[in-house]
Formats: structure tokens, sequence, C-alpha cells
């Protein structure tokens, strides 16, 4: 996959987004509750959260469609909380496409272009719909197209005139599991090509890591982390997190250094600690071998044709694990538990109190 354009670090954020709150008048507590965070040029941002953690009510706050109680967004460095959406230059792609049935692909392309000349907008459509793949569906109708292609048409007419952010609000929503997976690569390698950032909600978690190059993970009208995937999968910030995003393994031990004493070991932390800690353990940083004299004993299993899920039972605690599918083990087969590489921790005070 070619991405033709990368975050531009070389210049100040594009957008960057201060102490949002923002309360409904029938709601309790805040939808939006102090919220900051900051977008590159040519970065692509996921809001990820359960529902009703504020994700939609952000993304509305920095697109216009909702004014802040508290807080300021500025776009480029310029102030512009008090703006309405048409006058930010950001470009929207949301659940339902809407795209104007009455028009022709070209036609609904073009309509992001209409303060171009003729030519420039007939130049650029063309462009667009090249860069999506549907150079040959330009005349056709919206409802002679399939979900995906009427996605595609959608990003094409937002990206047409080049905005330098787009929103997009659970844009893949409507499409079958299968297509979902090929539309959201498609979306990523479009949004890279033409160099525009993007911030998208999402409750997915595997579109989410797959999607942005940062994640926010929302909870309660907070961002509780903005990090890389890589960084919120094996670095959670907190106890939340390592439960949302993958499932995790939350287990307590007590810290002594690089190590950490659990029920059915120690085992490797991933920094230097004293005292009480929860361990977050992934199932595949676990590695279970048969074994006579083992720690633990398999008390459930789930096929996933790559691998398997285990239910072990180690000490008093319930360890889900991942193993290869070559060797399956049957249940009650006794096994040794031990993990992989150093695992992320909480301290215990933090980790009751969330
Ligand atoms: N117009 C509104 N009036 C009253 N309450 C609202 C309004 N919009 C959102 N809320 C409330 O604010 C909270 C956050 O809603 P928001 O839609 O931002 O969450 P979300 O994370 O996008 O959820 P979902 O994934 O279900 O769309 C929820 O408790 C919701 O009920």
């Amino acid at each position: 996959m070619t991405e033709t354009a990368d975050i531009d670090r070389s210049s100040g954020p594009l957008l960057a987004a201060r102490d949002l709150v923002r309360h409904f008048p029938s709601a309790r507590g805040a939808a939006v509750a102090g919220v900051s965070f900051e977008v590159m040029p040519g970065e692509l941002i996921a809001l990820l959260g359960p529902s009703g953690c504020g994700k939609t009510t952000t993304l509305r706050l920095t697109g216009g469609f909702e004014r802040p109680d508290a807080g300021t967004i500025s776009l480029n460095g310029r102030d512009v909380t008090n703006l309405p959406p048409e006058k930010r230059g950001i470009g929207f792609v949301f659940q339902d496409y809407a795209l104007f049935p009455h028009l022709s692909v070209a036609a609904n392309v073009a309509f992001g272009l209409r303060h171009a000349s003729v030519a420039d907008q007939r130049k650029r459509t063309a462009q667009m719909l090249e860069m999506v793949g549907l150079a040959d569906l330009a005349e056709r109708m919206p409802h002679q197209l399939s979900g995906g292609q009427q996605q595609r048409v959608a990003l094409a007419r937002t990206l047409a005139p080049a905005p330098p952010l787009v929103l997009l609000d659970e844009p893949f929503s409507n499409l079958d599991a299968a297509l979902r997976v090929e539309t959201r690569q498609e979306v990523r390698r479009l949004l890279k090509q033409a160099g525009s950032a993007a911030i998208l909600v999402t409750h997915d978690q595997e579109e989410a890591l797959a999607l942005a190059d940062r994640i926010a993970v929302m909870h309660a009208g907070r961002i509780l982390q903005m990090s890389t995937p890589d960084d919120v999968y094996r670095r959670p910030a907190d106890e939340f997190v390592a439960r949302f995003i993958g499932r995790s393994n939350i287990v307590p031990a007590c810290a002594n250094g690089f190590l950490a004493q659990t029920d059915f070991g120690d085992l490797a932390i991933d920094r230097t600690m004293y005292g009480n800690v929860r361990l977050a353990v992934k199932p595949e940083q676990f590695v279970l071998t048969p074994a006579e004299d083992g720690n633990g004993v398999v008390i459930g299993r789930e096929f996933r044709g790559h691998d398997q899920l285990y239910w072990v039972r180690v000490g008093g605690t319930e360890i889900m694990a991942i193993a290869a599918t070559n060797s399956l083990l049957t249940i009650g087969t006794p096994v040794r538990l031990t993990t992989s590489e150093p695992v992320a921790l909480f301290e215990q005070a933090v980790a009751e109190n969330s």
C-alpha cells in the first residue's frame, strides 16, 4: 500500500482543542468534561470509546455543529470556537453518506467544487473519481451503487476541495463486515494520498487500531489516553483502557523491582515498581506449555481459526491465554503459564479508584 503524504510535524498543530466542556440541560453530568487534544497536519486521529462517552459531541464541537460551554478550538492558529461549520473549511463524512439522490456520481463530487470554474470542476472531479477507483461509474446515480461505492463517492466529494481536515462520524457502520475492513484501508490510503488530516469517531477498537495514527480513548466525557495504536494496546494508561482495547487479564501482584509476584509465579514487568500493583496482561502475552507439574489447568477454550483462546485456572484466578492452533489442548490439561515479554501494570491505588 502506498501512502504518499504523512504527518507534517515541522509546523504547529493543525487543530488544537483546549479544555472543551459541553453540558446538555437534560443530561446528568457533562457530555464533554474537559477535553484537550491536538491534530497535526496529515494526521489521522480516532476518537474511540463506549456509547455515550462523548465522541460525537467532541466531533460536533470541532466541526462547529455544537458550541462549547467552555474551552477553545483553533485551526491553523486561528480561533474558530464561535465560527459556524461553513466558515471553518473542514470536510465532513457522515454515517449515511448523504449523497444527493438526484445527482449523478460526477455531479455529487463536483458539488464540493461549485465555487471553482467549470473547467477546474471537470478536471478535479475526474481526478477524484480516478483516485477512489470510480472513474467508470461517473454517470451512475447513487441508487445504482453498492454501499461501499457510495461511501467512496462521499469521500471523493469531501476530499475534492482538498480540506486540511476531514471529520468522519462512524463512516463504516452501514457496511457489512468484509466491506468495512476493505473500505477502512482504502479510506486511510485516500486520506494519506490527499494529505488531509482526519478525526474519525468509532466505537470499534479494531477500526481505530487499523486506521489511526493516534487514538484518543474516551470515557465519561474525558480522554483517558491519546497515543499510537501500539501504545494504547501495549501500554494502557489505566485499567479502563486496558480492558477496552483488546481483552486484558487484570492480575493482582506484588512488585519488587522489575519482577512482580503473582498467584502463579513471578512475571517480568515493563518498569520498576515496588508494592501492590495490578498487571494488565494481553492473552497473547502468555505462553502456555503442557506440563504435568504446571501451575494451571485448562478449563475452557474457543477455536478462532489461526489460534485458540484458552481459559486457564491458576491459583484462585482465571486467565485468558492465546496459543497457536498446532497443538490443541483439551479441557483438563495441566499447563505451565509464563509470559513472553514484560507486561504493563498499574499502581493498586489508581486501579481501585477507577
Ligand atoms: N442533543 C443532546 N441533548 C441531550 N443530551 C445529549 C445530546 N447529545 C448527546 N447527549 C448526551 O451526551 C452524552 C455523550 O453523547 P455522545 O453522542 O457525544 O456520545 P458518543 O460517545 O458519541 O455515543 P455513541 O457512540 O452512542 O454515539 C450522552 O450521555 C448523550 O446522551
